[in-house]
């Protein structure tokens, strides 16, 4: 148990539907795009992770939209399936026939109903958006026995507006209704007081699921939405990595997590399977090529990893003094203590042990020593540089490889191959010719055949960083052999021959590791 048991915890739950929309307003986002194939993937994912409701898409913005939300409606069976649509009847009628073949349909309405939107947007009174909602809903309810209604802009609108609104979209069948943060205008208090009066106002809300859909524009999207399922939303709208319009939706993966944290204080529970959130987090960054940025809550790199000492020496103490949540309860594999110019001797002493070795204060005092020199330098200290530094190495050292020749092909639909030659310090040569799926693997086997050292590969990137046609490339590459994990990097104009020297990175810092360790084998250290 990580955090403290908190009271309450042995009282029955209420539940709160978990909505995804990252197929829909997450999608609508720059550089969110996703092809049939992937949205398919991702519903299965979110599928498996245990949501309620996937929003699939919006039917009537284009054929491809359609087809998406077609396919999934068909293909995944559980959670409800889900497609929005104006208040207008080809929309509505699109909607209809893009979820025909789904196991739990919904058609989800929505109209703004701010005075900006009404005047500025719309061009309609309010009279004309109340009968064009009730309508409309009408018209969904003869086509689908699930309708959600939403109010565009609801946090810019007239409250008694809202309580007439929703009150009629009730009436006229609707069993959801969902009161937007459209522009991410509102803060907690406000949106409390707004859906406590709802729930209380509301004709007919006891037939209705009130939900939440607050975007961030003001950083503060998860707060609203905890405001609001404390104010009585049953149901949430939330995206995987909080992708969504501008700055984002409410982040799915933050609000599970607050409720699991802390049931003691909401004593609400979800449908989710908590530890497929990471893992369903990478898949959405892979199949969007956006990364989550390191420090992002609950699924980002940093999450879980302690540089400082003394938040280390805490950690090693005991989890609960810098966690709140275990990694594995997301899906992280563990905590990870990385080593860096901020750790202190207790992480360091542990990151020894941990490589099979016992030092005692004084060699732990002269390795520490070196240990901040090198890490002032590097961004992340390695096993492979602790074990470095232990071994009495110069921790600045290059080679003994270096690259004479490269040479690396591919062609659509063939295989790669790659040829490199080798020069060592000493003047020996080594030549190789290797095939691969395309030209960076070519390139690792003919390296690997002609060094003969074998890696495996665990993690490969590469980017750009400069601007520009000639734009370098820079490869990050981190590997393991021997049970070690070592890292490289390379950067060239050209990203193969950056690849190749990530790689011979590593090689040589392998090849100088297992030369020291030959003449002075690793052992306990005492000074
Ligand atoms: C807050 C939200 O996230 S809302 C969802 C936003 N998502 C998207 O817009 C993505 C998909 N959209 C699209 O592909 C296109 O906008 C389409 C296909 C839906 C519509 O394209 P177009 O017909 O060319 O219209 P366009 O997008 O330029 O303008 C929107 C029109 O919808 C109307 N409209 C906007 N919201 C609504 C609504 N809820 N109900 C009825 N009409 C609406 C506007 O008044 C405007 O009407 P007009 O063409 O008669 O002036
Ligand atoms: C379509 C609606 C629910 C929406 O995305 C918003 O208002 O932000
Ligand atoms: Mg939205």
């Amino acid at each position: 148990m990580t955090a403290p048991i908190e009271p309450g915890e042995s009282a029955p739950r209420e539940r709160v539907l978990i909505f995804d929309t990252s197929l829909r307003d997450g999608e609508q986002a720059p550089g969110y795009s996703m092809n049939l194939t992937q949205k398919l993937a991702f519903a299965h994912a979110l599928s498996d992770l245990g949501v309620d409701v996937i929003e699939a898409g919006f039917p009537a913005a284009s054929p491809g939209d359609f087809e998406s939300v077609r396919q999934i409606a068909q293909r995944v069976r559980r959670p409800i399936i889900c497609g929005l649509a104006r208040c207008q009847s080809g929309d509505i009628e699109s909607g209809a026939r893009a979820l025909e073949g789904a196991e739990h349909p919904r058609i989800h309405l929505f109209l703004s109903t701010s005075p900006i939107h009404r005047e500025h947007k719309l061009r309609m009174s309010r009279e004309q958006v109340l009968e064009t909602a009730i309508a409309s809903v009408r018209q969904a309810r003869t086509l689908c026995d699930d309708v959600e209604f939403s109010a565009e802009d609801a946090l810019r609108t007239e409250p008694e507006f809202l309580v007439e609104i929703f009150s009629a979209a009730i009436a006229a069948g609707a069993s959801t209704i969902n009161i937007p943060d459209t522009v991410g205008y509102t803060t907690p208090n406000e949106i409390a007081a707004l859906f406590a009066r709802l729930k209380r106002e509301i004709v007919g809300i006891e037939r209705a699921v009130m939900s939440a859909h607050c975007h961030n524009d003001l950083g503060l999207a998860v707060a609203n939405s905890m405001a609001a399922i404390e104010n009585g939303a049953r149901q949430v709208e939330c995206t995987i990595n909080g992708i969504g319009e501008r700055a984002g939706n409410a982040a799915l993966e933050e609000i599970v997590m607050l409720l699991r944290t802390r049931p003691g204080y909401y004593n609400i529970d979800t449908g989710i399977d908590s530890t497929r959130l990471y893992p369903t987090s990478r898949l959405l960054a892979s199949l969007t090529g956006q990364n989550v940025q390191r420090n992002k809550a609950v699924v980002g790199e940093n999450a879980f990893a302690h540089e400082s000492g003394i938040h280390q020496h805490g950690m090693l103490r005991h989890r609960s003094t810098y966690e709140v949540m275990k990694p594995e309860d997301v899906g992280f594999a563990r905590t990870n203590l990385v080593l860096g110019k901020h750790s202190g001797r207790h992480a360091l002493r542990e990151r020894i042990e941990h490589l099979g070795l016992q030092v005692d204060d004084v060699a732990l005092n002269s390795v520490f020593e070196r240990f901040k020199i090198l890490a002032d330098k590097k961004k992340e200290v390695f096993d492979s540089d602790v074990e470095a530094l232990l071994l009495g190495l110069d921790p600045d050292a290059q080679g003994p490889w270096r690259i004479e020749s490269l040479h690396a092909s591919s062609q659509v639909g063939g295989a790669a191959t790659a040829s490199v030659r080798l020069r060592r310090n000493d003047g020996i040569q080594a030549a190789a010719n290797a095939s691969g799926d395309g030209p960076v693997h070519a390139t690792l086997r003919a390296l690997e055949i002609a060094t003969g050292c074998a890696l495996e590969v665990s993690d490969f990137q590469i980017r750009s960083v400069s601007m520009g046609g000639d734009a370098q490339g820079q490869a990050s590459v981190s590997v393991f052999h021997d049970a070690r994990e070592y890292r490289g990097r390379g950067a060239s104009t050209d990203i193969i021959e950056a690849a190749a020297l990530a790689f011979l990175e590593v090689l040589n810092r392998i090849h100088r590791n297992q030369a020291a360790a030959d003449t002075a084998p690793l052992r306990a250290i005492n000074a």
